[in-house]
């Protein structure tokens, strides 16, 4: 991306010595003068507002006042030697103190002169006092000489250890570092691109992002240096999307044959709504192409995914190919089978499943039945990414919840056949825009944004404690309309015990208030074994229970359209897309249904953000997008280990625009110079090679 002397290693800046290179590059994790230079503040001390000392308080952070130094003298001995001097205002007095240099302040410091003491103020013995204040002449900062503005804050190293890098000591290598190769930095972006966007250049950004003249000048280096930052994330993704139609060919579904329109004439027991139907087209016109089908398909819960992906399995056993679909666990693989057999029968198109507890001998009749191509779809977990599974002609990848499965999994799956399948990726609710173009930005989207027809909402209340019998009373009157009833505690790791507990003392109260023999309760929680877990859950599912209790959301992932009510304990526990895709389990019929969010009376504030969002929609990407904002990226689920979002200065929260403006960018660029033939993109291509030298295809595919 830069020129060489940008990747000179820290130990060659200039008065560095060895200790400091060290704490650079093993605290910080700072390599080189292009690391150095991207270690961006991360606030900004408004240095052009003066405080008076009447004004200070507990809560003052860094300021500066304006004073007058009365007196300084030296007090304390060894160790607690220091100089002490009285700062006077026209509001009042306080201290500043120097345990250090003593001899600089001795000489520098002049009773009698007026200064500008900047620094953090704290409470010693009754006086705000600032220790090791920034000392300037009052005359030289109204004569300009002294002319920070906004100063710049970085991370830096823990006091604690012997070579340590503060915010100020890191200021002035960057500081130097900048005035030693700001000629030197070359301009990375096409001046089109500058020009359409109104982007200051890479020199003024790098600039004035560490030492801004004003805050105008700071938000341009933001601006220009966030889109820089996602202008090559999308680069990279577009490229390798682009590479990859290139490299590999799909295999070709020129057909639609007898079991697509046998299962939508004779088994469907349902009109597609418009939406899957427009996102079915979207995947035969992808699959017909001979290039490889790389989609996200994204829906909101209940929106009927499944169905989607039936169909497009069929499309894939009609052209003579095998189809997969691939769950994050064993539940939500039973789930897909169990409602996928439902669908169709054995006639139509062998269905099979494979988990990590499919026994030995079954597995190898399944094994041999997958390469002689017998078994037309098979539904599983990472089993089926195991080398001894070999398809006879695999054409098709559905992937329940991608984010779960690493890069190199999904290269496994790749392998299975020498033309790749194509790739069906699925989440279970949506996630927000600005995720999805960064984290799949090298997928296609289809979004299924509509309920099938005749879907009540389902009318979410949010009650505290006291309202508990009300609660009680409310579900005695839907079980006795024959509905059925699931209640979720929270289970967190590092509170399991605890939550078992409450699990446990919140049974015996049901239990009191739903004494058998008229109710019947069911129980699962992640710690029992697996069998005892599959029977109750199928006591519910068969209706021989009218309530569930269940700890998380894969425990109760399944569909009984029968269950109207979802009451969800210390609702305040759980993160909004994982509370709403709880709530999809009920409203899956056609009754009316109910969420009800059970909390205690104490909410912080971002606690009541989700439950008030819960009540007021049921509107899944609604809810992704308030979720981003509440939690950030980094905490949504499955993105974590995504090295993509290690941003350093675009937020996807907040800066949509730019993400969009620089994907668009990228778009175009793409359009009108596939191969990045054009001198002005001669930089950018110098970089995409650069990393696929880097990065093997597999890796990044
Ligand atoms: N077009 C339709 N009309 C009526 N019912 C439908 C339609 N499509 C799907 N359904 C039904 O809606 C329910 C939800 O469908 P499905 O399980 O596929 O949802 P989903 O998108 O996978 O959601 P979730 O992630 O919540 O499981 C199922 O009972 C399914 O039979």
């Amino acid at each position: 991306m830069y020129n060489s002397i940008l990747n000179t290693p820290v130990e060659f800046i200039k008065g560095i010595g060895p200790n400091r290179a060290d704490v650079l590059k093993k605290d910080l994790g700072l390599f080189t003068y292009q690391d150095i230079l991207s270690h961006y503040p991360f606030r900004y001390i408004d240095r052009t507002k003066y405080f008076k000392i009447n004004e200070i308080n507990f809560d003052s952070q860094y300021i500066q006042i304006i004073g007058r130094v009365i007196s300084k003298k030296v007090v304390g001995e060894k160790r607690t030697k220091r100089i002490v001097a009285v700062f006077k205002d026209d509001t009042g007095l306080m201290e500043l103190v120097w345990f250090q240099s003593l001899k600089w302040v001795e000489d520098n410091i002049t009773v009698g002169v007026a200064y500008v003491a900047f620094g953090k103020p704290s409470l010693f013995n009754g006086t705000f006092s600032i220790s090791h204040p920034e000392m300037e002449l009052y005359h030289n900062k109204i004569a300009g000489r002294g002319n920070l503005t906004l100063q710049p804050v970085y991370n830096s190293t823990e006091k604690l250890k012997k070579f340590t890098l503060d915010s100020k000591g890191l200021q002035r290598i960057i500081a130097g570092l900048l005035d030693q190769v700001i000629p030197q930095v070359e301009e990375n972006l096409p001046h089109y691109i500058l020009s359409k966007y109104q982007l200051c250049d890479k020199k003024t950004a790098l600039l004035n992002i560490h030492f801004p003249k004003n805050q105008q000048d700071l938000n341009a280096a933001e601006r220009r240096l966030k889109f820089e930052e996602l202008f090559f994330i999308q680069l990279q993704l577009l490229h390798n999307k682009q590479l990859r139609q290139l490299k590999f060919k799909g295999v070709k579904f020129d057909k639609v044959g007898e079991k697509v329109n046998r299962f939508y004439k004779e088994f469907l027991p349902f009109e597609l709504t418009n939406a899957q139907k427009r996102v079915v087209k979207e995947i035969r016109i992808d699959t017909q192409r001979g290039v490889q089908m790389n989609r996200l398909v994204q829906g909101d819960v209940g929106s009927g995914k499944t169905a989607v992906a039936l169909m497009s399995m069929l499309l894939a056993n009609d052209n003579g190919y095998q189809a997969c679909m691939m769950a994050p666990t064993e539940i939500l693989a039973r789930q897909h089978y169990a409602s996928i057999t439902e669908l169709v029968t054995d006639d139509l198109v062998k269905v099979a499943i494979l988990t990590g507890s499919t026994k030995k001998k079954d597995r190898t009749i399944l094994h041999e039945q997958l390469e002689s191509g017998e078994i037309d779809v098979l539904i599983g977990t990472h089993a089926l990414i195991e080398d001894k599974v070999q398809f006879k002609n695999l054409g098709l990848v559905v992937i329940d919840e991608q984010h779960r499965f690493g890069v190199e999994q999904r290269a496994r799956l790749w392998r299975k056949n020498t033309i790749p399948p194509h790739i069906l990726v699925m989440t279970a609710t949506p996630i927000p825009r600005t995720l999805a173009m960064t984290l799949y930005g090298d997928l296609d989207v289809s979004v299924i944004d509509e309920l099938p027809a005749g879907r009540k909402p389902i009318e979410t209340r949010h009650l505290f404690e006291g309202q508990r019998l009300r609660m009680f009373g409310f579900m005695k009157q839907e079980i006795a309309k024959g509905r059925q009833v699931y209640i979720v505690y929270p289970l967190i790791k590092e509170s399991e015990k605890l939550d078992l507990l409450h699990l446990e003392a919140g049974v015996e109260q049901l239990s009191y208030q739903f004494p058998r023999p008229d109710y019947q309760i069911s129980i699962v929680h992640g710690q029992m074994p697996n069998a005892d877990k599959q029977f109750e859950m199928q006591q519910f599912i068969d209706g021989k229970s009218q309530i569930m209790v269940a700890t998380t959301v894969i425990e109760v992932g399944v569909n009984v359209p029968n269950a109207s009510v979802m009451v969800i304990e210390n609702a305040e526990r759980f993160g909004l897309s994982q509370l709403h895709q709880l709530r999809g389990r009920v409203g899956r019929g056609s009754d009316h249904s109910f969420c009800i969010l059970m909390s205690g009376n104490k909410l912080s504030k971002e606690g009541k953000v989700r439950l008030e969002t819960m009540v007021r929609t049921n509107n899944g990407f609604e809810i992704s997008e308030i979720d981003l904002q509440l939690r950030g990226p980094g905490d949504i689920t499955g993105t974590q280990q995504s090295g993509v979002l290690d941003l350093k200065l675009a937020d996807l929260a907040k800066d949509q625009i730019i993400l969009s403006e620089a994907r668009n960018t990228v778009i175009e660029l793409f359009e009108t110079d596939p191969q990045l033939e054009k001198q002005e993109h001669s930089s950018l291509k110098a970089h995409l090679q650069k990393l696929e030298r880097g990065i093997s295809f597999d890796k990044i595919s």
